[in-house]
Parts: structure tokens; sequence; C-alpha cells
């Protein structure tokens, strides 16, 4: 059977718009995990936070188990999905794992923060955020997509990759 595509990232790196343009072109199923997980909770990725990160990380590994076994399927997950081992463990074995890797720049000039709690300080909190995780998308991923460029370019990136 076809193996799952994941993409793993920072927040604002594109997972989701490029997720949705991926399935569109590939004719695959796909699941953002975070409106997956806002649908099957009832509640905005917000609320949830509201009683703890951990509470979201358990809904998180939870979700993420289920859609992984919904074989072949895009998944835009979200961008703490890497900081649990069980979490890698999965994607790895369950499909191709590309790290979209967007430059901070970019990604400080397009992000919405209003619907993303780790950002409520600001978005300076991602400088933060990205020097604490780089290296474990690195060791969670099989391959890394510089995006550095439009979205045109990182979808023909990724199908070179998964082709
Ligand atoms: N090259 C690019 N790749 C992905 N998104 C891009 C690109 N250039 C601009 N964008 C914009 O950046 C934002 C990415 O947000 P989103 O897809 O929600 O990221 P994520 O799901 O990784 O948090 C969108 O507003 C998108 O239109
Ligand atoms: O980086 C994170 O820990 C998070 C990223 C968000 O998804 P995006 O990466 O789509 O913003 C969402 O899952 C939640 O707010 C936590
Ligand atoms: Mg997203």
């Amino acid at each position: 059977m076809k193996k799952n595509i994941i993409l793993i990232g920072m927040p604002g790196c594109g997972k989701t718009t490029l997720g949705k343009k991926l399935s569109s072109e590939l004719n695959m199923k796909f699941y953002d995990l975070d409106e997956y997980i806002e649908k099957r909770e009832k509640k905005s990725i917000q609320d949830i936070f509201k009683n703890g990160e951990e509470s979201f990380r358990k809904i998180e590994s939870e979700v993420l188990s289920e859609v992984c076994n919904d074989k072949p399927c895009i998944i835009a997950t979200g961008g703490g999905i890497i900081k649990k081992h069980e979490n890698i463990d999965m994607m790895k074995n369950s499909g191709v794992v590309i790290f979209i890797d967007r430059p901070l720049e970019k990604i400080m000039e397009d992000i919405e923060i209003k619907n993303r709690p780790l950002l409520k300080e600001g978005k300076e909190k991602l400088k933060a955020l990205y020097n604490e995780r780089y290296e474990l998308y690195m060791k969670s991923c099989h391959y890394r997509l510089e995006n550095s460029k439009d979205e045109k370019a990182a979808i023909k990136g990724i199908l070179e990759i998964v082709s």
C-alpha cells in the first residue's frame, strides 16, 4: 500500500497550505491535524490549550495515530508534533516525513498569530521555538525541503521527493 505523506515544521512554514494543495494535485485524502482535533473535540485549539499544553499533546498523539492508519493520506501536522518520541516513530513508520524548512524571516512576514496559543505573547517566541526545535525536526524527517520561494516552488519540491 502507498505511504502517507507527512509534513512537519515550524508554525507558519506552510504545512496546512501546502498539504491542501498537494492533496488536490495528487488526488489523495488530506488531514490537517489541528482541524481534525477541533472537529473531534468540538473546541478550538485555544480552548483546548486552556486545560494545559499537556492535554492538547495527549489528544494530538491520539489523533496522529488515527490518521496515520488511514493510508494513504497527506497529513499536515501541528508544529509541536515532534515533541513526543512516540509521534516521531509513528510518523516515520507510516510514511514519508518531509520537514518544510522556511526561513524565519519569511514566516514572520506571513504568520497569523491569533489562532496559535503558543504565540500569544507575540511572534518573537518563534525564534526561541525555532532554536529549540530545529534539531528535532531534522531528526524526525526523511527529507528536508527548503521553502524559501513561493508555494508553487514548494509543491514542485515535494512532488520531486515523493515521485
Ligand atoms: N512558499 C510558501 N509556502 C507555504 N506558505 C506560504 C509560502 N509563501 C507564503 N505562504 C503563506 O504563509 C502562510 C503559511 O501558513 P500555514 O499554511 O497555516 O502554516 P502551518 O500550517 O505550517 O502553520 C499562509 O498564509 C501562506 O499563504
Ligand atoms: O508549534 C506548536 O506547538 C503548535 C502549532 C500549531 O500548529 P501550526 O504549526 O499549524 O501552527 C498547533 O498545533 C498548536 O497551536 C501548537
Ligand atoms: Mg497548520
